[in-house]
């Protein structure tokens, strides 16, 4: 089978024009990410994915850390410059900028520690903290948007593994829009899908013949422990290599992804599991019309290489400016792989042919210098 694509949708790519296009090019499932929009906009955005004769994938938030509301929904810093991240209900009045944030995240942190948002595309380094806040200094410039992720790759986390915010989507989303798949995030152990399957069952009581696929999402350390990873794919039914928590929450931070990535994709295809590699692979083209060699490279590397069953678009089909464009490589990247397959195959079975020949004919040269 050949790779498919899904795609983030979000206000790129939530209208019918879109996601038709989208089903004539490779892409078969739809993915709904919870961290975002609200309950109603994916109801909507959901109908329409399912008219264009997608999947769906809801992708339930887990116990990630996320900035809350930003005012005016983004705030810019400045290098250099002093930050207050406090939880969000917990506001108290200070002169200087402040990010709300989801969870309190003072216990996680200790002085000089570094803060990565957006992807760690801001980081910053702890100079207080206190109850409900901590002080860092901005060590880049740039602008800050609500509910961007917060990674803390040098604490140890606990909070749990079921948000509210998880129990209200697998409650008020789950039984209408019937996802044929449900993703979960910052998995750690077995026991998480176990407790993510007795929620949704709870939530289905009266639904009858309708089940969700359950995928992994692997982008904690503690998940890719051998005691750990065996057993998560063992129990569920596909694997989301989610690298761009991964690249943040192994340690040293950002380079190891390829190399855990490439022990993911042997351990799947061992275990038999279906797997998709996600996050990144067209980031560029969120403002550009073209993607870099790199990310060609890349999306080679999990469609031609790793054979992945599927690839994800995210940021690039959800919020990006070509969304079209972003799924058009991606599918001729796949089509042009196919063409290339068969033609390899042609030619090494015309050389078997050959080889076939060859072997016959100089066996009846041997036989006839016997004679
Ligand atoms: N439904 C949506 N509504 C608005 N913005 C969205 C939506 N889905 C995704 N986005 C935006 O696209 C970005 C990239 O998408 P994704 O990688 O799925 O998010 P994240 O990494 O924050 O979980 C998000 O950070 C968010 O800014
Ligand atoms: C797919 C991912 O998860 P999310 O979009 O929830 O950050 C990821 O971290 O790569």
């Amino acid at each position: 089978m050949s790779t498919k694509i899904i795609t983030t949708l979000g206000p790129a790519s939530g209208n019918p024009e879109v996601l038709k296009y989208f089903k004539e090019h490779s892409v078969e499932i739809a993915r709904l990410n919870g961290s975002h929009g609200i309950i109603e906009e994916h109801l909507r955005i959901a109908k329409l994915a399912t008219n264009a004769g997608l999947d769906l994938m809801l992708d339930l938030p887990g116990p990630k850390i996320r900035l809350g509301e930003i005012h005016d929904k983004l705030l810019a810093v400045k290098t250099g410059e002093k930050v207050i991240i406090e939880k969000e209900q917990e506001h108290k009045e200070n002169n200087l900028k402040t990010l709300p944030c989801q969870f309190s995240i003072e216990k996680y942190t200790k002085i000089n520690d570094i803060v990565y948002i957006d992807d760690g595309k801001l980081q910053f380094r702890v100079i207080k903290i206190e109850k409900n806040r901590i002080q860092v200094e901005a060590l880049n410039s740039g602008p800050v948007k609500s509910h961007k992720g917060v990674n803390l790759p040098y604490g140890t986390i606990d909070i749990d593994f079921l948000t509210e915010n998880d129990h209200r989507l697998i409650e008020k989303l789950l039984p209408i829009i019937k996802p044929k798949y449900v993703a979960t995030s910052f998995v750690k152990t077995i026991d998480d899908i176990y407790r993510l399957k007795t929620a949704i069952q709870n939530s289905l009581h009266n639904i009858k013949n309708y089940y969700p696929k359950i995928i992994a999402k692997i982008e904690m350390a503690e998940a890719i422990e051998p005691v750990n990873i065996t057993s998560i794919i063992n129990e569920c039914d596909m694997i989301m290599i989610a690298r761009g928590d991964l690249a943040l929450e192994t340690t040293p931070v950002h380079i190891r992804v390829p190399f855990i990535q490439n022990d993911l994709v042997q351990r799947c295809q061992i275990q038999n599991k279906p797997f998709i590699i996600a996050t990144q692979i067209l980031e560029s083209m969120i403002t550009c019309p073209v993607p870099t060699r790199a990310e060609v490279s890349d999306l080679y590397r999990a469609v031609v290489l790793d054979k992945a069953n599927y690839i994800m678009l995210s940021g690039e089909a959800a919020v990006g400016q070509y969304p079209k464009e972003c799924v058009t490589i991606m599918h001729d990247l796949i089509q042009y792989n196919k063409i290339q397959t068969v033609h390899t195959n042609k030619k090494l079975k015309t050389k078997t042919i050959e080889k076939k020949i060859t072997t016959k004919r100089n066996l009846s040269k041997i036989k006839r210098k016997r004679i």
